[in-house]
């Protein structure tokens, strides 16, 4: 059977912290606050992968208050979420997201974050979407007070895989 899976996060826009999307690093006046290195888009992609196949959502398997995450890259959260849909017998069909942000521009980088994700994952690129949108200048993005980031995820899983818990 075929399940979906929805993520979405937001981090905040401030002096002093890099900006990482899709595990490359963008040069900006700002970056994203966070307990790791606050990647949004691959957090939103982590709960719509673990979503799929019921598996809870990134803050069960990476607690904010647990210093092993701190600045952690956050390819490692995504290859755990590729190894929960693994456990359960399941392969990921595709993931698809769309960043919010008022800027910068993204749109140079979006080929490398779909080489970067998809190797997390173990994936091809062309499993892979990454979209950029504006919020027209309205609220907290169009304010560049943070970035946001949304992502659904497509796993195929056998009839008696979802619910299987770590044994880990
Ligand atoms: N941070 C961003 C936002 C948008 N883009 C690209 O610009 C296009 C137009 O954006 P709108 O918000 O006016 O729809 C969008 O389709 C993206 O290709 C971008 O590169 N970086
Ligand atoms: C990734 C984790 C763990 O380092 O921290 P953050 O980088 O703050 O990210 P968030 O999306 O707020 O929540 C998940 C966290 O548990």
């Amino acid at each position: 059977m075929v399940r979906v899976g929805i993520g979405y996060d937001v981090h905040a826009l401030v002096e002093g912290r890099r900006l990482v999307l899709g595990g490359v690093e963008i040069p900006h006046t700002h970056g994203l606050e966070g307990h790791s290195d606050a990647d949004v888009l691959m957090h939103a992609i982590c709960d719509a992968v673990l979503g799929a196949v019921g598996a809870g959502d990134i803050g069960q398997f990476f607690p904010n208050t647990d210093p092993r995450w701190k600045g952690a890259p956050s390819r490692v959260f995504l290859e755990e979420a590729a190894r929960q849909v693994r456990l359960r017998g399941g392969r990921i069909l595709n993931v698809d997201a769309t960043v919010l942000a008022q800027r910068p521009k993204l749109a140079p980088h979006v080929e490398l974050m779909r080489e970067r994700i998809a190797a997390a994952l173990g994936l091809t690129s062309a499993q892979v979407g990454v979209k950029a949108t504006t919020n027209e200048g309205l609220g907290f993005v169009g304010r560049q007070e943070g970035i946001a980031a949304m992502a659904v995820a497509a796993v195929e899983l056998p009839e008696s895989g979802a619910g299987v818990v770590d044994p880990v």
